[in-house]
């Protein structure tokens, strides 16, 4: 647990629902929120870069880094791990700064337990059919992890309701917009409306 300074932003939801693509676009337009890099066991993809995508770590470093309590989350999602290093988010919103995690859903219920103030937003297929399409049509998964993420995907859909937010992701530029919205509200709320309503609460009547 750490004072929160910049918000921590969370942003989830099924493998293959657009997570990376929609905070590609997100980065591009807001340069102003830092991205957390997570740490996993997968293997790296054809294009993916250590310390860029991800940091690609073997089981034993992995579990070293959990023994060491390195991570403010871990999750071992379809056959591998993956975490956040704490280090790096709690510097960020130490300095003020806004941070985003791309997280699946059961690391981001545990960062939500450790730090309720988080902003959590759930990114929605527009259907079950379109998120197997989306992963398909992706072409990096065996027939095998593309099952189980399917799978998966039906238990996280239910896990929805513990999120303050659910953005569909219909059109990604349409998506990146309510995202943006999300997050001048919430900055609203923390910058211009909470110091005055504790400053209220002080004066005499
Ligand atoms: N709004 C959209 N409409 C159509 N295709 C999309 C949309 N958003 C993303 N995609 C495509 O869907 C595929 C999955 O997107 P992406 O890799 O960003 O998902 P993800 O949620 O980050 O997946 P994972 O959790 O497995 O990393 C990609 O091929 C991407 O180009
Ligand atoms: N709990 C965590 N989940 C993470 C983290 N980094 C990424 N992810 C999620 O894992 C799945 C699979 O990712 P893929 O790159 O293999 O497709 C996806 O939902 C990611 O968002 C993390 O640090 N912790």
């Amino acid at each position: 647990m750490f004072l929160q300074k910049g918000m921590l932003i969370v942003l989830s939801g099924p493998s293959g629902v657009g997570k990376g693509t929609v905070c590609s676009l997100l980065r591009h337009e807001q340069p102003d929120i830092i991205y957390s890099v997570s740490a996993t066991t997968r293997k790296p993809r054809a294009g993916e870069e250590n310390g860029v995508n991800y940091f690609f770590k073997s089981r034993e470093e992995f579990e070293k880094m959990i023994k060491e309590d390195q991570l403010l989350e871990w999750a071992e999602y379809v056959g591998n791990y993956y975490g956040t290093p704490r280090g790096f988010v709690e510097q960020t919103v130490q300095t003020g700064k806004d941070i985003i995690l791309e997280i699946e859903v059961q690391g981001a219920l545990k960062v939500k337990e450790k730090y309720p103030e988080g902003i959590f937003i759930f990114l929605m297929p527009p259907s079950l059919a379109e998120l197997k399409n989306r992963i398909i049509h992706r072409g990096t998964e065996s027939d095998e992890s593309l099952m189980n993420r399917l799978n998966a995907a039906r238990n996280e859909l239910q896990m929805m309701k513990h999120y303050d937010y659910a953005v569909v992701n219909d059109e990604v530029s349409k998506a990146v917009k309510r995202i943006q919205a999300i997050i001048e509200a919430e900055r609203l709320r923390k910058e211009r409306i909470l110091p005055y309503y504790e400053q209220w609460l002080k004066e005499e009547l």
